[in-house]
């Protein structure tokens, strides 16, 4: 409700309605009357009146109008009650009147009417007491000045306030600063290097989105470091001191993946355990599960995934309870998900979910400047490992760099660990690096032969042949589907073979 649609068009000032509240309060009523005969709109002006005196007495902070000419036309409570004065007596009077009797001094209304543009300034009070006043001009239509607006409040309140403020924002810095210096371990804990600007991008995000829960999908090409990050990002994460569980849906044949991922009852298939099972969803509640190669997750699957990512419960396989965990997912794979969706392998709603957050990892060779120091890492670890003092020469660092790292690190890292264990010297060359590296390797790979270098016996060469295919089929496709297509298998075989030899 705007006042001057209530106020009598003829009560335009505040001093008006000053006088106007004070026949109404001293009952000369008629008087009012005979202004506006209206009686209604007199009832309505009266609530009005009585509704902004309290509103204004209610503020905190000190309000005091006044005129063209310094005269004072309103005082609300606070003002009044810090003054020490009564507002009544100081109704009609000048401001200077005021600072005459050193009430306060100086007077930004004062100021104001000099300068008719809003005046800040420091007052003090009678008692001594100091005050931030701030006044503003109001004028009409025609540019005329025609009231001045001052309020004031306490300095000492504000000083306090921005003490308070202060000390929250170091409070939080400070938090900051120790959040940074947990990551910073973290990460050095977990020997992440992270040199390139590529990675410290990568790294940013990381710091930015542990702490949400949020669904993460870390992409990359096999061997950029897709799980050691999963890790890390639980590390980073509110969820520390609760499980990471890892699991490779390439690796579980997609028969036992539902059981393996989920649990089941007891007695739900022939050979499950009476007792039944606990799935990794629910070993890995309050902490992270991280799926890796999710694009190798069967489409039956992927439903109940969905599912689990939108209402966080399942059923365990066998039984019809729902089980509700606080699980955090972060999933990963080396696949082209939207070319697997376009194809109708992966479905479109889970990448929309998984993809909420994309985490992708650049391939070493575009960022190469992380290849010393994750070299420098290598020797050091397996100098540790092997009790050996190797170093590498300057000039195989180069070679490294120019290097394609179709494997990416753990290329690389397998690279430096055939390297140091081949060669003679204490010093890593270019010689041994073109003997170990992997492309000469390859080249006897394509060439399709195998080389039988001793006897031994039969089942025993027969067993290492097919353990020594298969990983290295899936070191270099990291899909078992891919593997498989490779070594003209087909992929349950290649993920039964997987589980027996990397266990
Ligand atoms: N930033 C890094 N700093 C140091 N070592 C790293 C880094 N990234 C990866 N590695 C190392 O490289 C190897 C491969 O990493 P990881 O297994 O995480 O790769 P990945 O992308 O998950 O591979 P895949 O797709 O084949 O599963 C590991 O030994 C890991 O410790």
């Amino acid at each position: 409700m705007r006042l001057d649609t209530i106020v009598p068009k003829n009560l335009i000032c505040l001093s008006d309605i000053r006088e106007y509240e004070k026949e109404v309060y001293q009952d000369k009523a008629d008087f009012v009357i005979e202004k506006k005969k209206d009686s209604d709109e007199f009832e309505k002006f009266k609530n009005v009146l009585k509704y902004y005196t309290l509103i204004f007495d209610f503020f905190e902070e000190e309000i005091l109008v006044s005129d063209n000419t310094g005269k004072i036309l309103f005082i609300n409570q606070k003002s009044a009650d810090v003054m020490g004065i009564d507002p009544e007596d100081y109704i009609g009077e000048n401001i200077n009147d005021l600072v005459d009797r050193k009430i306060f001094n100086p007077s930004a209304t004062l100021n104001v009417l000099k300068e008719r543009k809003r005046v800040d300034l420091l007052i003090r009070l009678k008692s001594g007491e100091q005050r931030l006043a701030s006044a503003v001009p109001i004028f009409d239509q025609d540019g005329e000045m025609e009231l001045i607006i001052c309020t004031s409040k306490n300095v000492l309140e504000i000083v306090k306030l921005e003490e308070k403020l202060e000390r929250r924002n170091k409070k939080i810095s400070e938090q900051s600063e120790q959040i940074n210096q947990l990551q910073r371990e973290i990460m050095a804990q977990n020997n992440f290097i992270s040199v390139s600007g590529e990675m410290k991008d990568v790294v940013n995000k990381v710091n930015k989105l542990a702490h949400f829960d949020v669904t993460l999908l870390v992409t990359g090409e096999t061997g950029v470091g897709k799980g050691v990050l999963a890790r890390t990002i639980h590390q980073i994460s509110d969820r520390r001191n609760k499980p990471f569980i890892k699991v490779n849906c390439g690796l579980i044949p997609e028969n036992l993946l539902d059981s393996e991922l989920f649990g089941y009852e007891g007695g739900a298939f022939t050979g499950a355990d009476a007792k039944g099972k606990v799935g990794k969803f629910e070993l890995a509640d309050g902490g992270t599960l991280f799926l890796d190669e999710i694009g190798e997750m069967p489409m039956s699957l992927q439903v109940k995934l969905l599912d689990f990512i939108q209402d966080k419960e399942f059923t365990r396989v066998g039984g019809t309870k729902k089980q509700v965990v606080d699980t955090r997912i972060v999933a990963a794979t080396n696949r082209d998900l939207i070319k697997m969706v376009e194809k109708g392998s992966f479905r479109k709603d889970l990448l929309f979910r998984l993809n909420t957050v994309n985490i992708e990892i650049p391939p070493l060779r575009n960022r190469v400047e992380d290849i010393p120091e994750l070299v420098e890492h290598f020797i050091n670890k397996f100098n540790t490992k092997y009790m050996m003092k190797k170093r590498i020469m300057a000039e195989t660092v180069q070679e490294l760099l120019v290097y394609d790292w179709p494997g990416n690190i753990r290329e690389l890292e397998h690279v430096i660990e055939r390297m140091m264990l081949m060669s003679d010297g204490n010093y890593l060359t270019s010689e041994d690096f073109r003997i170990n590296a992997a492309s000469r390797t390859k080249g006897h790979a394509e060439a399709g032969r195998v080389f039988c270098t001793g006897i031994m016996p039969y089942k025993e060469a027969k067993r290492e042949l097919e353990r020594q295919l298969i990983l290295k089929a899936y070191e270099k496709y990291r899909s078992t589907y891919k593997a498989a297509e490779s070594l003209g298998i087909n992929q349950s075989t290649v993920s039964k073979l997987l589980k027996k030899y990397s266990e």
